[in-house]
């Protein structure tokens, strides 16, 4: 059963990463002194980077070697490819902290053991999240997204198999319509199963999606319409990406 929607609204991007970095902490913590490991899927994307960098600076009380690390989506390019986002969170923030290298679950790349198999690929990263325990993927303590101005998340895009998927935790997109192309993404029933569903989204450009995501828009026009958390669902928003919500 999802909770109601939280949004807060921030006077910019620094302030929305600040606040976000602050609660991360609390919820982590909260998460390990209350279960012993806490579990994140982290995102691509400036503001979900940015994070992940000021978590670098300053993650307070923070266990990191008790913090399972994984993705909520990646591209399929090769290991070093700039664009990787499991790249990005290294340079930003897990290449800074100790975190245990086996609590670290990167998707796979195009340069890994399963070479260009994208389906072997997706199925293997399935297995990864339903060897936790008995569930099909982990109750993530927070799943991070940011936001196309489109609605995706992920790489859950508007009008397509993945957004609409209710039975698989993971898939293989071979025709992503923002490139690169070739992508492994979490699917909507994974997102769900997360406790807490955080939106890190700036700009004017998202209005339109915060405000459609807000007013209950079905999943298959505005992906991010359809991610709630089993605990909380909260909007991290500048002033522009609120600019569409009712006042
Ligand atoms: O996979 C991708 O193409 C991007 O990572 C993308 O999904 C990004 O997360 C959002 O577009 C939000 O990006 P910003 O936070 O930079 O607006």
């Amino acid at each position: 059963m999802s909770q109601p929607i939280e949004t807060l609204v921030f006077e910019n991007s620094a302030e929305l990463v600040d606040t976000a970095a602050r609660r991360f902490v609390d919820v982590i913590t909260r998460a390990q002194s209350e279960r012993g490991i806490a579990s994140v899927a982290l995102t691509g994307g400036s503001n979900g980077i940015a994070l992940l960098r000021r978590l670098a600076e300053n993650s307070g009380t923070i266990d990191w070697s008790r913090v399972e690390i994984y993705w909520g989506d990646d591209r399929f390019v090769a290991s070093d490819d700039p664009e990787r986002n499991s790249g990005q969170a290294r340079e930003a923030l897990l290449d800074h902290v100790p975190v245990d290298p086996d609590r670290i679950h990167p998707m796979a790349a195009l340069d890994g053991p399963l070479g260009d198999d994208i389906a072997a690929a997706a199925a293997e990263y399935a297995a990864v999240l339903a060897s936790t325990d008995d569930s099909p993927s982990p109750a993530f303590d927070i799943h991070l997204l940011g936001m196309g101005g489109e609605g995706h998340i992920n790489s859950l895009f508007p009008h397509t198999a993945a957004t609409a998927e209710e039975t698989k935790t993971v898939l293989a997109v071979e025709d992503s319509p923002k490139p690169p192309p070739r992508r492994l993404t979490l699917t909507l029933r994974a997102v769900n199963r997360s406790r807490a569903v955080w939106f890190l989204v700036a700009g004017a450009d998202k209005a339109a999606a915060v405000a459609a995501a807000h007013s209950g828009a079905a999943a298959a026009d505005w992906p991010a319409a359809g991610a709630h958390g089993t605990t909380e669902t909260v909007w991290f928003l500048d002033h522009a990406a609120a600019g569409h919500l009712p006042t």
